[in-house]
């Protein structure tokens, strides 16, 4: 091109967002052009320039350097330059020589983009506006946010992660039993917070021991990239602070709770979410509360949403379960004994809920019903139900309505999400089996003495500094801790016959042996676990890795994946207490107790690591016990007291705080014991009873309402089976010049092609890509493939440059019809709503971008409605950039007066596009505010700022919407061609 002046304003067509252009210099070879408004310089080859002249034609309004404008009615060109004439906003005549534009004036809009002369592919143009018309049916679906991840649907997490990530900076805490899927939940509701605006920036507090698992897990099943700090990770930032260094920061409580200097830090950043995970360790007492009780403290009271996740809520005891509550809603949770005395109601209204079944035809019942609600909306409701003239559809309604607002209204339930097996359903059956050992002379003298000598303790707890009773339970730490008895000096595992009897039955491939399967083995104190693992080295040539408090995170880690791995992996894990909580062994069905732990909920925690969701097979459960010790005492305690080894039953902390003292008594005297099981066994039934019938009832039916789960799971099908998003990611892929390869079984792989655009997540030019299907099964059964769902992170940066950018805005294509003569000028143009708001709003769900479309021919008819998108498209010819831009240079005028024309076209159709958003916010958020204000007269847990938020975000959701506008998205023009041309 040689047509180059200098002083001539060019725009760049590969980067628009560079601005106006001026040239600066022109040679034989090549052409200089300064970009003033980003302050860049490119020189370009003469021949192959990707720019376009910029010409402006009357009725454009121009931008002056110094900020005038300039409506311009003609032009003329000195010297190859253009000088503009026209009218300034005063209405004064001026002229406006190119060179003086202003360089900030924007050419991304579809209008000065065309007008300009520059086009993009028509394929491009076509892709945007497909965008447009999945992401405003995606935005709208009410699972967006819960579809993506690579989970399996399972309805109570799926309940629990829909009602708590709705609600304004959510505070709960998530009590499942263990192994029924906290993470997975505290994973789901975060991702659909992100990916609705709601939040942006989460800290997520786990144990040391559990770190690499979150981080595996978020990314693994969220796909959500998170940054993992440590006190190594901290020094590199140096000054700065780095929990700013992401905006999902996971890092270990271990390290942060013993960090004052850290903790101020955390607390300096902004975050819209704080999960913190096995907060059961999170201990408070009046006098004196834990380190970690008193971080989490602080953070709760600048952190707007806050997710507790614990399987154990009441293990440090029921006033520490009360602060946790009262972290999350100290307004609701100010008194202790208010706190207690309400749950004294629940069984009342779990019978209230059951007699709802019972009625119109037990009038009876009616009574049981009317003595716990007083609100006139409940009231009306039972008198329809009661009513036997009803009909049995309002029946149904007035049921379901009642049953809603009785879990709404009374117990913990908007707080504390608890789901049980015995709720759920569908777990695997655990076999305890029990191998009595005789107790070997090392420990039998210790303990006989023990019996024999009332002080004989008190001294032995003095000279090895342990604790009582755990001097008494675990013989082979008391044994330890006597080095210098010239009795003890052979190591423990070399005489302990639950060395050998370990090795024996890791060899037995017989119905008692653990040779079918792996096996999961945890003691509590961290030297037996490495004793034992030395013995079996030593006495049976077997190598077990070992998991333990005093290995680095890495070292752990690898422990655990060395044991995992189907093929290769060890056939046994030696874990200490540690290894008891949180992390997935769900692989292995035999657990060996090594020994037992003293607290009813760490027995719980230890089993939980095999029976959680994924476990395949029945639970076989082995204790090795030495016949008549005190090991054998507390598995009696733990059996005939409160069958704490058949399934999980909650209660473990309440009955450790009333009879973990005498039971430490009992433990070397067995005649005493018959009446410390006689005692725990009448408690444990009556609480059980109780609870099952209040408090458990109340949580269940709470925790997972099976109707709401449904409808949730079929909105996630809707988008699971969505046939329109692969035919949307094959054209989008292959514009973005991404390479896909089929491999069979609904497998693809996904890799940069020569041409990619840069930046795609997961797709690095050089790197090979990864492999993706569609389907939620073959993703679940492989971890090496992705998943792809509209929510898929590639997906969704693809949908996000189209609708944010410029590309594919403008377009320019042929069309060869018989019935149309060549040389007709149409356009077609795709309006789009706009609604500025603040993200956290989630306009979204009520008006995502929604595309209006007008098609016009030359003479301003509107043929939208006779010619669809689809029909049209496909009719369509490709034409050189060059010769496009000609055609529009010398249709400048004719285009400009349609575009005006179609913007008016446009504008009728607002209205109902704004009233219908309107009065859907309205009927959701109407009916959400009433349910929430109905519910605060009964249930403090509805707190005050709850309440105030939802009023404010209905106004501002009103405000927005009122303010919407249509934007023109993107153009495109068509050419009519005869059919000689
Ligand atoms: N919906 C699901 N789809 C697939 N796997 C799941 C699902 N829910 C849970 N799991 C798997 O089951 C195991 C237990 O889940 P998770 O760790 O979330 O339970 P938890 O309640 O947090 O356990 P704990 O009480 O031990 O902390 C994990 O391996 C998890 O990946």
């Amino acid at each position: 091109m040689s047509d180059f002046s200098p002083g001539q304003r060019w725009i760049s067509d590969g980067e628009t967002e560079l601005g106006l252009g001026t040239i600066l210099n022109v040679d034989p070879r090549s052409v200089t052009v300064l970009f003033g408004a980003s302050q860049e310089t490119r020189t370009y080859s003469n021949r192959q320039a990707p720019l376009t002249r910029v010409i402006f034609g009357n009725g454009d309004r121009l931008e002056a350097a110094d900020g005038w404008h300039l409506t311009v009615d003609d032009s003329k060109e000195v010297a190859g330059l253009i000088i503009y004439l026209g009218e300034d906003d005063q209405g004064e005549r001026r002229e406006l020589p190119e060179a003086r534009l202003a360089d900030s004036m924007q050419f991304d809009q579809a209008r000065d983009r065309l007008l300009s002369g520059q086009v993009d592919r028509n394929d491009w143009f076509d892709l945007r506006f497909r965008t447009l018309h999945h992401y405003h049916r995606v935005e709208q679906n009410p699972a967006l946010g819960l579809s993506g991840p690579r989970i399996d649907l399972i309805p109570h997490q799926l309940y629990i992660a829909d009602e708590v990530a709705r609600r304004h900076a959510p505070r709960v805490l998530l009590a499942d039993e263990v192994g029924l899927g906290k993470t997975i939940e505290a994973g789901l509701i975060l991702h659909r917070l992100l990916l609705t605006g709601r939040a942006e920036r989460a800290l997520i507090l786990v144990p040391a021991s559990l770190t690499h698992q979150w981080l595996v897990e978020l990314l693994r099943r969220f796909a959500l990239d998170v940054t993992l700090l440590d006190e190594q990770q901290s020094l590199a930032h140096g000054e700065t602070n780095p929990f700013e260094s992401g905006q999902l920061v996971l890092a270990s409580q271990d390290w942060l709770f013993a960090n004052p200097e850290r903790q101020a830090q955390a607390e300096a950043c902004e975050w819209d979410l704080l999960i913190v995970d096995e907060a059961h360790h999170l201990d408070w007492h009046p006098e004196h509360s834990g380190p970690g009780y008193r971080c989490v403290e602080r953070l709760a009271a600048r952190v707007p949403g806050m997710l507790l996740l614990t399987a154990t809520p009441e293990q440090m005891g029921l006033t520490s379960h009360f602060a946790r509550l009262r972290l999350l809603d100290p307004d609701r949770y100010h008194s202790l004994e208010r706190f207690r005395e309400e749950e004294q109601h629940y069984v009342e209204v779990a019978e209230a809920i059951d007699a709802l079944e019972c009625l119109p035809q037990d009038a009876d019942e009616r009574v049981r019903v009317a003595a716990v609600i007083d609100e006139p909306d409940s009231l009306a409701l039972l008198d329809t139900l009661a009513d036997p003239q009803a009909g049995p559809e309002q029946h149904v309604t007035a049921r379901d309505q009642l049953r809603d607002q009785l879990l709404d209204r009374h117990g913990t339930g908007r707080v504390m999400f608890r789901n049980s097996r015995r709720h759920v359903g569908g777990f695997p059956e655990r076999c305890l089996h029990v191998s009595r050992l005789e107790l070997p002379a090392s420990y039998r003298r210790v303990l006989r003495r023990l019996e024999r000598d009332e002080d004989y303790l008190d001294e032995l707890l003095i000279e090895t500094g342990l604790d009582h009773p755990d001097v008494l339970v675990y013989p082979d730490v008391m044994y330890r801790a006597q080095p210098h008895d010239p009795l003890n000096t052979e190591p423990w595992w070399q005489f302990d016959p639950r060395v050998t009897w370990l090795l024996e039955r890791l060899a037995d491939t017989g119905e008692d042996g653990f040779a079918d399967g792996k096996v999961l083995l945890i003691a509590h104190d961290r030297e037996t676990a490495l004793g034992l693992a030395e013995g079996l080295r030593v006495l049976g040539g077997l190598h077990a890795p070992v998991f333990h408090e005093g290995l680095s995170l890495v070292e752990r880690d690898r422990a655990a994946a060395a044991f995992a791995d189907e093929d290769e992996g060890c056939q046994v894990l030696v874990c200490s207490e540690i290894g008891s909580e949180g992390r997935n062994f769900q692989f292995c069905r035999h657990l060996v107790m090594f020994d037992l732990p003293l607290h009813p909920d760490q027995l719980e925690q230890r089993i939980g690591r095999l029976d959680r969701i994924g476990q395949r097979h029945a639970i076989q459960i082995h204790v090795p016990v030495f016949a008549d010790s005190p090991g054998e005492r507390l598995l009696r305690w733990y059996r005939e007291g409160m069958d704490a080894f058949s399934a999980p039953h909650g209660i473990g902390s309440e009955i450790y705080a009333a009879f973990g003292d005498a039971l430490a008594e009992s433990l070397l005297d067995a005649a005493s014991l018959e009446d410390v099981i006689t005692e725990t066994r009448m408690l444990f039934e009556a609480r059980q009873t109780e609870r099952n019938a209040g408090r458990n009832r109340l949580l269940e039916l709470n925790a997972c309402r099976f109707d709401r789960a449904e409808a949730v799971i079929d909105a996630i099908r809707e988008l699971d089976e969505d046939r329109a998003l692969p035919r949307y990611l094959d054209q989008a892929l292959d514009i973005f010049g991404v390479d896909s390869q089929e491999l069979g079984r609904g497998i693809v792989h996904l890799q940069p092609g020569s041409h990619m655009l840069d930046g795609l997540p997961g797709l690095v030019q050089g790197e090979e890509g990864f492999s993706a299907t569609y389907s939620r099964s073959r993703a679940l059964a492989r971890d090496d493939v992705q998943r792809l769902s509209w929510e898929h992170p590639l997906v969704r940066e693809i949908m996000g440059r189209i609708l944010d950018g410029a590309m594919g805005n403008t377009a320019l294509a042929l069309l060869k019809h018989p019935a149309i003569p060549g040389g007709r000028l149409m356009v077609e143009l795709i309006f789009s709503t706009h609604c500025p708001a603040p993200r956290q709003l989630h306009l979204n769900r009520f008006l995502p971008p929604t595309a209006v479309r007008v098609l016009l021919d030359e003479s301003g008819a509107n043929l939208s409605g006779k010619v669809s998108f689809t029909g049209l498209s496909k009719a369509l010819k490709k034409v050189r950039k060059a010769t496009a831009r000609d055609l529009i240079r010398s249709r400048h005028d004719q285009l400009r007066d349609l575009l005006d024309q179609g913007e008016a076209e446009a504008e009728r159709e607002l209205p109902s596009i704004v009233e219908a958003a309107q009065s859907r916010m309205r009927r959701e958020l109407d009916s959400e505010l009433s349910r929430l204000e109905a519910l605060a007269h009964h249930n403090p847990a509805v707190r005050e700022d709850e309440l105030k938020a939802q009023r404010e975000e209905r106004a501002a959701l009103d405000a927005a919407i009122d303010s919407t506008r249509l934007r023109l998205d993107a153009v495109r023009v068509i050419v009519t061609v005869g059919e000689d041309d």
